[in-house]
């Protein structure tokens, strides 16, 4: 089968037999730390406590509830919206449409959480939960690409992704072969990225927090640090969601399995990793110690917010004051590239502040055990990852003016070292 484009797009993690070992290993990975976690040695690197049976794994009520938070989300998203913003262009010079409510679909799931619990519902008997939520969540993640899969069979060539048809079926399950999937106005990626996974990995760690309280009397200065500091990563994230349709998940790549499997179940149930630790390691946390993690979280932050907000103004309108005077590469596309601000200072600033909070979010969990750490190593060989394919797409799009980038900003993420 061509690709879209014609000639056949590089293939990318491994080829096919990369792409089957990750849609194994990946599952693997998230139940093994579900488990772990629990253990009371909660060794990263060693093997899990037991394997879980069909019995633990499997319930039709847990399949349930899981649909039911899909299908809350799901009528959430279709709430009017306080703006609907427009995509990039596509290649059939069209332009898609999205609502801008994810910020409003999580203040009013914790409205609508807040009264289930004042009227009786147990949200701390979540946590017991997780390993059947999570199988639901990799079940309907499978099914799901499967259906995007078939559905792309029908798709028009212009609707297809760059890089998930190569005419392996493992490969393009994996990666998608649709680059937006939608019934009606109903953008099924876009939904998935923002909603179900992120405001779930809040609810979850809130869970957490809940029952951790239930057993010890208070939830511990530890486990507000996570809370807080992963909600605010969220709300970040849904307050500035406009951002994300310039990404290369929504821009890029297809919707298949890899997508579909890490914002419905890699998210929600690995980044709530450190939340689900404490709550069977429980770790003195004195105000000191709080307090520079508190700073570390917020350089962190302040590098990630203020990189992606000079990139974001600067792409809506280079002539906007606050970035008007930073000096610019031009490039044959007609768009600038940035090369002051923190954008002179490495080529991803943004990636370096996300590293610095990812290292915040471990910290409050001590350094006696790695696995809280796991968020860490994992976020790094992604980002790491991450920017090698970003610099093939800007080097594409850009040619000679991102050899100039790349001549004068030297560093990818962090200065003087990578
Ligand atoms: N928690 C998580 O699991 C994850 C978090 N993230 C976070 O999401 C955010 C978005 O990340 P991501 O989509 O990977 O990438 P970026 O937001 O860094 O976007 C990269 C794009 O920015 C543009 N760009 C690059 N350099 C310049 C420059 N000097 N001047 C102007 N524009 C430039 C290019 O696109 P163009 O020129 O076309 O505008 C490039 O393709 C980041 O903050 C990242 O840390 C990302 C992945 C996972
Ligand atoms: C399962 C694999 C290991 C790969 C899964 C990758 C996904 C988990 C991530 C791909 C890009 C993401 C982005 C975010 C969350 C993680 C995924 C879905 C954000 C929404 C996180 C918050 C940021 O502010 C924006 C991010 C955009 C990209």
């Amino acid at each position: 089968m061509a690709s879209p484009q014609g000639s056949r797009a590089p293939l990318e993690f491994g080829g096919p037999l990369g792409a089957a070992a990750l849609m194994l290993l990946l599952p693997a990975t998230m139940f093994h730390l579900l488990l772990v976690a629990h253990s009371g040695p909660a060794r990263l690197l060693g093997p899990p406590p037991y394997l879980p049976g069909p019995e633990v794994l499997w319930s039709p009520q847990t399949l349930l509830l899981w649909l039911t938070w899909l299908g809350l989300q799901a009528a959430l998203y279709l709430l009017p919206a306080r703006k609907v913003a427009e995509g990039q262009e596509l290649k059939d010079k069209n332009r898609l449409r999205y609502p801008i409510n994810g910020f409003q679909a999580l203040v009013l799931t914790a409205l609508l959480v807040g009264l289930a619990v004042s009227a009786g519902l147990p949200l701390g008997a979540l946590p017991e939960m997780l390993l059947p939520l999570a199988f639901a969540a990799t079940l309907t993640a499978f099914i799901f690409s499967l259906l995007l899969y078939l559905k792309a069979l029908v798709a028009p060539a212009s609707a297809l992704a760059p890089g998930g048809n190569s005419g392996n079926p493992i490969y393009d399950f994996f990666l998608g072969r649709e680059l937006n999937p939608r019934i009606w106005s109903f953008d099924f990626k876009y939904f998935c990225e923002l909603r179900p996974g992120l405001i779930g990995w809040v609810l979850i760690n809130l869970a957490l927090l809940m029952q951790e309280a239930e057993l010890r009397g208070s939830p511990s200065l530890a486990m507000w640090l996570v809370n807080g500091f992963q909600l605010l990563y969220v709300g970040d994230a849904l307050w500035h969601e406009e951002a994300v349709l310039t990404t290369m998940d929504i821009t890029h790549d297809g919707f298949g399995f890899m997508l579909a499997f890490g914002d419905l179940a890699w998210v929600p149930f690995t980044y709530s990793l450190q939340a689900q630790f404490l709550l069977h390691h429980p770790q003195p946390l004195g105000l000191p110690m709080a307090s520079v993690i508190c700073l570390i979280n917020a350089v962190g932050y302040y590098i990630f917010r203020g990189a992606n907000s000079q990139k974001n103004t600067f792409r809506k309108n280079p002539s906007d004051p606050r970035v008007a005077g930073l000096e610019t590469i031009p490039t044959a596309t007609g768009r600038q590239l940035l090369v002051s601000g923190w954008w002179g200072m490495v080529r991803h600033p943004n990636y370096l502040g996300d590293l610095i909070m990812a290292l915040a979010w471990s910290l409050p969990c001590g350094v006696s055990h790695l696995l809280p750490y796991f968020y860490v190593l994992y976020f790094t060989a992604l980002l790491v990852h991450r920017e090698a394919r970003d610099e093939q797409q800007c080097l594409r799009k850009y040619g000679l003016a991102w050899h100039e980038y790349c001549r004068r900003v030297p560093y990818r993420i962090l200065p003087y070292v990578y």
